[in-house]
């Protein structure tokens, strides 16, 4: 069913949603909109999210299943979001979760007023059981023992059942806790079955999706892999070339591999060696990307001209700068070169596309009913490339989060630790140095990094870490070596937990004797380190980086 034809046939290669059962998640700006999407894909359910505001006339798929999300609006305010009403004349099942519900009510009779006091936290969800003639609507909680613990958080509440509801689960608070149409699969629950902090919420979604929408559990990553293939090479065609940047990260390694699987050497990576990566890692990941995963790469050794342009800067942002542009000269020579080259090549054609790995988060970010975040950083260190060079966007992982982009590369043979690796910054460890970068400050940086990383891994912190580096100081500080005086630098550990790196935590685990393991470790064998410490600052208000 795939389409095999170039897309300039005419043919457009089929996303996701044409291809698997989708149920599609509208947000109304809850938080946790992106979690029930996150929920139905474990479940091997596809799901994708558009604001509540989707016009579902200029939707170009069906879903097999609607879920409306929380929200922190009112249903009854002037300014409250709605969904479109075609949504009822799509005849397929509908579950309204908080404002969701909410919001099914208002469209059934507007009995939704502010309670008397907000319910937040757990509570015990009693089921009503129906049997008989409305038998059907119990599929919702089927399997699901009374008394479940459920997490709730609203201030609003339905005043009475809408019009041919009846009530499906009740709370010491929430009479109307749970609803569902006599007839239609309509189905409300007050409660948050997305969060982890209602335990069988899961299972809520599943019967929800599996036993009422009906959609096939088949979201694998091996089936993506395949269909996501037979995509790429549709909208490439038999001869179009594309041109990438590969970091040796996650990301930007994942979707090479699948470009590699797709076109071959007609995928051109390029990794950018700036001199201020982590201690060994432009070779290695040069070995990796070309013994182990056989990808079309030109490594650009670049690490002096970096460091000839940061020479003597040592504000922030200007290194930031020079770094950016420094890279983007260099690409745009690159791929310049490289596109002379491939004019040659017989049987291809011209670089026509640029690859980015674009996650799902950004893309939701981008599209929620919220607006895109202000706070958000966006480190595109590519960034107006592909406009600049005239060239198309393809971005393979732009349905996928960060766990699938994991689950992706085990799936397609990328080594483990490659798979695991703490994300890196472009700029590297020219942010991880303040004030001026010079060769003497990146060797100690690099050295004291690989220790510290080192150590956390055989103390198995790692992975429970969601990133770790050693930064230097760049003031001076005594200490006393071997009777002699030392005047040295100061290096700063830092390891944080974050989910999405907008905020974090200080890593807690460590004992403060294993740090002084690791702190003895990197003054003994870093030659130029004075004294080491551990940073216990959250962002906010520390950023993830000291620059
Ligand atoms: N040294 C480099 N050489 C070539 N491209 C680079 C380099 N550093 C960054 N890039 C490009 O910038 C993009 C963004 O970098 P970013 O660190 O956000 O993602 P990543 O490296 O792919 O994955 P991760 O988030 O796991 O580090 C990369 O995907 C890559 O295209
Ligand atoms: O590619 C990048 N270019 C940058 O300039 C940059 N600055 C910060 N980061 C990464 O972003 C995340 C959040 O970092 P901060 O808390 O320091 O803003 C962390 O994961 C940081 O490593 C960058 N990545
Ligand atoms: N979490 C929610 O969706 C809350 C819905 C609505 N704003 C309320 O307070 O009841
Ligand atoms: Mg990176």
């Amino acid at each position: 069913m795939a389409a095999t034809n170039n897309t300039q046939d005419g043919v457009t290669p089929p996303e996701p949603h044409k291809i698997y059962d989708t149920i599609l998640v509208l947000d109304f700006g809850s938080q946790f909109t992106h979690l029930i999407t996150r929920r139905l894909r474990e479940l091997n359910v596809y799901s994708e999210m558009l604001p509540c505001t989707q016009k579902l006339s200029e939707l170009t798929w069906k879903p097999k299943g609607v879920i409306l999300s929380g929200g922190p609006y009112s249903v009854y305010a002037d300014d409250a979001p709605h969904v479109d009403p075609e949504v009822f004349n799509l005849n397929v099942p509908i579950l309204g979760i908080c404002y969701g519900l909410q919001e099914l009510a208002w469209n059934h009779g507007k009995n939704v007023a502010a309670g008397e006091k907000r319910e937040y936290g757990r509570t015990a969800l009693q089921v009503t059981r129906h049997k008989g003639k409305l038998e059907h609507i119990d599929r919702l909680f089927e399997g699901l023992e009374d008394g479940l613990e459920v997490w709730m958080s609203h201030g609003d509440k339905l005043s009475q059942l809408p019009d041919r509801f009846v009530t499906i689960a009740e709370t010491g608070s929430a009479p109307f806790a749970g609803v569902a149409h006599e007839e239609k699969e309509y189905y409300g629950i007050q409660f948050h079955p997305e969060v982890t902090h209602t335990p069988r919420g899961s299972q809520v979604i599943k019967n929800f999706a599996v036993n009422i929408c009906k959609a096939q559990q088949n979201w694998t990553m091996e089936s993506f892999i395949g269909k996501e293939i037979e995509r790429i090479r549709a909208l490439v065609g038999e001869k179009g070339q594309v041109i990438g940047a590969v970091s040796g990260g996650v990301d930007s390694t994942v979707a090479a591999k699948l470009m590699q699987e797709a076109i071959g050497d007609r995928f051109h990576a390029v990794f950018v060696d700036n001199g201020v990566m982590r201690l060994n890692e432009a070779k290695e990941v040069e070995e990796t990307l070309t013994k182990g995963l056989n990808i079309n790469l030109t490594v650009v050794n670049a690490g002096e001209l970096f460091l000839s342009r940061l020479a003597g800067v040592a504000d922030p942002e200007k290194k930031r700068k020079i770094i950016g542009g420094t890279f983007i000269d260099i690409f745009d020579q690159k791929a310049k070169e490289i596109s002379e080259a491939a004019k040659n090549t017989p049987l291809a054609g011209n670089i026509e596309w640029f690859l980015q790995g674009t996650l799902y988060p950004d893309v939701i970010e981008s599209i929620s009913f919220k607006g895109p975040s202000a706070t958000i950083k966006t480190h595109h260190n590519v960034g107006g490339l592909p406009e600049k060079m005239n060239l198309k966007l393809i971005e393979p992982l732009r349905e996928l989060f960060k766990d699938e982009v994991r689950a992706l590369g085990t799936t397609m043979g990328i080594p483990e630790d490659l798979v695991w690796r703490h994300p890196f910054p472009g700029p590297g460890i020219a942010i991880r140095i303040i004030g001026e970068v010079t060769p003497e400050r990146i060797r100690i940086a690099q050295e004291a990094d690989k220790i510290w990383i080192d150590e956390i891994k055989a103390a198995g912190y790692y992975r429970a870490i969601s990133q770790a580096y050693a930064a230097v100081m760049g003031v001076k500080s005594v200490a006393v070596v071997g009777d002699q005086r030392l005047h040295g630098e100061v290096i700063w550990l830092r390891a944080v937990q974050t989910t999405d790196f907008m905020t974090a935590d200080v890593f807690e685990d460590f004992s403060v004797g294993w740090l002084k393991h690791v702190g003895a470790r990197i003054a003994n064998e870093v030659s130029g380190v004075a004294r080491v410490g551990y940073e216990i600052t959250g962002k906010p208000p520390a950023t993830i980086e000291l620059e």
